[in-house]
């Protein structure tokens, strides 16, 4: 037990599945593992643990923005010693090649959270993807024919800005999509000496202002759960 996971000991697998959203994590569960049991419901934040063609595997919700997914990542890898945690969730694009339904792997995240700037004194940490999980989940992406792109992401503290354009800076240094978690999931894992990945889905654009119906975002967002699960347990 730790003060945001009600599980027991034992209880969470070693490669565990993070969706912003906790009914994500009940959709995956329910979707993709064999005999999912619920193993955590403080706040909400639903977390499940199953198998996976034959391997335990484990979704835990971790809430929207840094701040809430870094209470999470923090007790899975020092409370409940978990060793691969992806993070499955939705991006907006920021590049006019980058199209909605397409999958991006953040090979890296920029952020403009302050997350670092404390810890380090005021130098600069790049957050980075474990490379061998990286690798493997572009192979299966590009096997199975998914629209992939690998490469710098953001992650920002706000949702709403006050000044739309100022993504336009990170767009002409190439960075391909904003999403809010990454850059933790990143840094604790260097810390930890843990293996992390950030597998997304563009669900909107800020360039060409692109949508998608529910209904096709819900079969792209499968496809991406599918890679992050064959990519961690090696399907
Ligand atoms: O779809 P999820 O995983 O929640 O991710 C994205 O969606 C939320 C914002 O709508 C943020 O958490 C952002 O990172
Ligand atoms: O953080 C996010 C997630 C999806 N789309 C966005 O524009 N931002």
């Amino acid at each position: 037990m730790s003060l945001h996971l009600n599980a027991e000991p034992g209880q969470i697998a070693e490669t565990v599945l993070l969706p912003g959203d906790p009914l994500r994590a009940k959709h995956i569960a329910e979707t993709f593992f064999e005999n999912p049991v619920l193993h955590n419901t403080v706040r909400g934040m639903h977390g499940y643990t199953g198998t996976y063609k034959g391997q335990r595997v484990s979704v835990q919700g971790t809430g929207m923005g840094i701040a809430s997914s870094m209470i999470y990542v923090h007790e899975l890898i020092t409370g409940y010693g978990c060793k691969q945690l992806i993070r499955v969730g939705t991006a907006g694009s920021y590049q006019a090649h980058v199209h909605v339904r397409d999958i991006v792997l953040a090979q890296a995240a920029c952020t403009d959270s302050n997350i670092n700037n404390v810890r380090f004194g005021h130098k600069n940490f790049a957050p980075i993807a474990d490379f061998e999980l990286l690798l493997r989940a572009y192979q299966i992406a590009r096997e199975r024919g998914h629209t992939t792109h690998v490469g710098n992401i953001m992650s920002s503290d706000t949702f709403y800005q006050d000044q739309f354009e100022q993504f336009q800076q990170w767009a002409q240094f190439g960075v391909l999509a904003v999403e809010m978690e990454a850059a933790g999931l990143y840094t604790l894992a260097a810390k930890h000496g843990v293996k992390a990945l950030t597998v997304l889905t563009i669900s909107d654009h800020l360039v060409t202002h692109e949508e998608t119906t529910a209904e096709e975002r819900q079969l792209t967002f499968n496809a991406m759960i599918e890679v992050a699960l064959d990519a961690a347990l090696g399907g």
